[in-house]
């Protein structure tokens, strides 16, 4: 695997197929969930939508989601649906359409990793065709061992691996061969596996330092969007990656954007760099909320009872305050985003009456 000093040609593009939900797989104790669209990045209510089959649903009323209705239902208990709305057959689409965050609660991380691959080889399929290139930014954390599926098949053999572009939406700056290094951490659980182009990997340069290793990401950045690899918003000036594959610390930051820290409003630059980290190490690139919030896909993986706090701020209600966590920023100008978390994570949201 080598740095982002090649900039690849730009492919050419083909007809796109539709990916969707329909196709997902979803085992009787993983729930789906539609949310309003946020009025802020803080508000979002939940809307239950119980999996096709089951037959376990509850009633609106006792949902602890404020607000929240049942949309669609499959069952006698979850029968309502939001005026003006038509329900789908069972079997069909979730779809949640663009703009309107979905939440899937698993029963077990594993239930998780099984859904995101082929949530992520879906992806795959569509982009590669549509664009001739599926760009892919990943964090550090437990996310990359969430990945794994994609390395058992029928992903590993079927995903169009030449089309992925690689990046990181934070790194921390040691040498790539560091224990810290989250290019290490991905390469050694998953990229080392997959036959990505080494040059489609794009590494920071770690010979230099936090500002500079930010100014390279950034101009890389921008060279790949004139060769069309990397897409552009011309809605937001910013660069829009078909996919990022974020976490969150249970503090609720996300990327090295945290709580509190100034670096959250940056709104001009695509990359920059932090000096302060409160999570070690100290020193870091990463992506800003304007190049995060101008994705066309951002999957939101929180698993265990330590992330159950940041998620109940993201997705419950009255929790609007003026000093909005991190997470609370991800907000998608014009794109799709899905939380794929696990009962522990989600546990905050609604009590047993779900569990
Ligand atoms: O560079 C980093 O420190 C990581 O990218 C970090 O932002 C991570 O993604 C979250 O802390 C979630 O990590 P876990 O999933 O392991 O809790």
């Amino acid at each position: 695997m080598g740095f982002s000093s090649t900039i690849p040609t730009a492919s050419s593009s083909a007809a796109l197929p539709s990916g969707s939900w329909r196709h997902l797989q979803l085992s009787t104790t993983t729930r789906v969930f539609l949310l309003r669209p946020a009025p802020s990045p803080a508000k979002a209510t939940p809307l239950l939508i119980p999996v096709p089959g089951e037959t376990r649903g509850r009633p609106a009323a006792a949902a602890p989601f404020v607000g929240g209705q049942v949309r669609f239902g499959f069952s006698k208990v979850c029968s309502q649906k939001m005026a003006g709305e038509t329900a789908p057959a069972a079997g069909e689409s979730f779809g949640a359409g663009e703009g309107k965050p979905e939440l899937l609660v698993f029963g077990s991380e594993e239930e998780l990793s099984v859904s995101l691959a082929k949530y992520t080889a879906e992806l795959s399929e569509k982009y590669a065709q549509q664009r001739g290139a599926f760009s892919v930014v990943v964090s550090g954390g437990s996310l990359i061992k969430s990945l794994r599926k994609l390395l058992e098949s029928p992903y590993v053999e079927s995903i169009d691996w030449k089309k992925w572009h690689v990046f990181w939406v934070d790194e921390r700056v040691v040498p790539k061969d560091h224990a810290d290094s989250n290019y290490k951490l991905a390469y050694d659980g998953f990229l080392s596996k997959v036959p990505i182009p080494p040059g489609q990997v794009y590494a920071i340069n770690d010979s230099l330092s936090a500002e500079g290793a930010a100014d390279d990401y950034e101009t890389c950045l921008k060279q790949l969007v004139k060769t069309s690899i990397l897409g552009f918003s011309s809605t937001t000036s910013f660069p829009r990656f078909d996919l990022m594959l974020l976490g969150m610390g249970p503090d609720g930051h996300v990327a090295s954007l945290f709580p509190s820290h100034p670096l959250v409003h940056e709104n001009s630059r695509w990359v920059t760099f932090i000096k302060d980290s409160p999570k070690p190490p100290p020193e870091r690139i990463t992506f800003t909320f304007p190049v995060i919030n101008s994705s066309a896909n951002i999957a939101l993986v929180a698993t265990g009872s330590g992330k159950a706090g940041p998620v109940q701020r993201a997705l419950g209600t009255g929790y609007n305050s003026s000093d909005l966590l991190p997470v609370q920023m991800v907000s998608l100008v014009d794109g799709k985003m899905t939380w794929f978390t696990d009962k522990e994570a989600a546990s905050k949201l609604h009590g047993d009456a779900l569990l």
